[in-house]
């Protein structure tokens, strides 16, 4: 089964080189809100499926595609609805292919060759609102601690206190294991010997986002919320907060140590919505959808090496987990470090 999806994230009007719903081409690029994520692979599927409709090709092999319309919001009308309708037909897919990793060109430091990285996991998530009530007041005679200050102080814990460094502890290091011919000498060397190099390579992921973000469950405050008036001190201060879950750790031990850091009970922490780290898909060299997918990959970006990685973020694909043991997260194009904010 082939899913991609629809919907794009909002689109504030500022900040843009062109309109964001244009989809303007520029110097061979398309701009638009969704090009990347994920508009790119829906009209890579139809394409296709125009393509061979129109050659008359006759597939070995029934096979599904899935669109979906909400996966920014977590899939529950679009990607959700898809499996229960297989589920009640009583399909069992052979593998699943999503968005997801991609052709990295200069995004893994030390390594120069292009590497296609294919998700046969991703990381969990839980978002929390951390609300504080404090006797709201006029400013001209303030308390000691308002309910934003003492948000604020929670929050800057949790970001002067990252959950720890996981590397070596997940899947993360077959990734650099199979990439070790890539990197030149010492590094080669140190990642076909995590048993021994681990710490320091640990150390050097976690100063980039793009690989701290694969090393550890990451912390990000999203929203923040409290005051109308330059005069008046409110009663209401909430704040948001999106972790994405190291494959090494669950929702209860993420829980566990966030209550711990902020350790202030005028923050009450609720759950918004959760979900435990993916189980790993299998990549090894009996597996049909990881094979199919390697061949597929190598015909089209011949000089790419592939290797399993971590998908970062979260996909629709994570809906799918009772209809198959292999899903995979891959989108088939370059990216590079300039790609990474895009
Ligand atoms: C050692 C360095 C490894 C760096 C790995 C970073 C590679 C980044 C490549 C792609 C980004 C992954 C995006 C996955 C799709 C996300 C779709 C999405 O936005 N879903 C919603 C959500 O996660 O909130």
């Amino acid at each position: 089964m082939i899913l991609a999806h629809l919907d794009v994230v909002p689109a504030p009007p500022e900040g843009w080189d062109v309109p964001p719903f244009s989809g303007e081409e520029r110097d061979g690029y398309i701009y638009g809100r969704g090009t990347l994520d994920d508009k790119s692979c829906v009209i890579g599927v139809l394409q296709a499926l125009e393509l061979m409709l129109k050659r008359g090709y006759k597939p070995k092999r029934s096979f599904y595609i899935g669109l979906g319309h909400d996966e920014e919001v977590s899939g529950h009308n679009g990607a959700m609805k898809i499996v229960e309708r297989l589920q009640s037909r009583g399909v069992k897919l052979l593998f699943v292919l999503d968005e997801g990793l991609a052709v990295l060109d200069g995004v893994i430091q030390g390594v120069k060759r292009p590497v296609a990285l294919i998700g046969t996991t991703e990381k969990g998530s839980i978002t929390l609102n951390l609300t504080v009530n404090q006797p709201p007041g006029h400013s001209s005679m303030p308390p000691e601690e308002t309910s934003i200050g003492i948000l604020s102080a929670a929050v800057s814990r949790l970001e002067r206190n990252p959950l720890p460094n996981m590397f070596g502890v997940g899947p993360e290091a077959s990734m650099f294991e199979q990439l070790a011919g890539e990197f030149a000498f010492p590094l080669n060397v140190m990642m076909a010997n995590l048993w021994l190099f681990s710490p320091i390579i640990s150390r050097v992921l976690e100063r980039t986002p793009s690989s701290n973000a694969i090393v550890r469950t990451t912390t990000a405050i999203t929203i923040f919320n409290a005051g109308v008036k330059s005069n008046v001190i409110p009663r209401m201060a909430r704040a948001t907060v999106n972790f994405r879950i190291h494959p090494g750790q669950t929702v209860t031990e993420v829980l566990d140590i966030v209550r711990n850091t902020i350790s202030d009970e005028r923050v009450e922490i609720s759950v918004l919505n959760s979900f435990d780290p993916l189980p790993i898909s299998p990549f090894d060299e009996s597996n049909f959808g990881y094979q199919t997918l390697q061949r597929t990959i190598h015909s089209v970006f011949s000089a790419a090496p592939v290797a399993p990685g971590v998908c970062i973020g979260n996909t629709d694909s994570r809906h799918f987990v009772n209809l198959t043991d292999s899903i995979y997260r891959f989108s088939p194009f370059k990216m590079k470090s300039e790609d990474l904010s895009r």
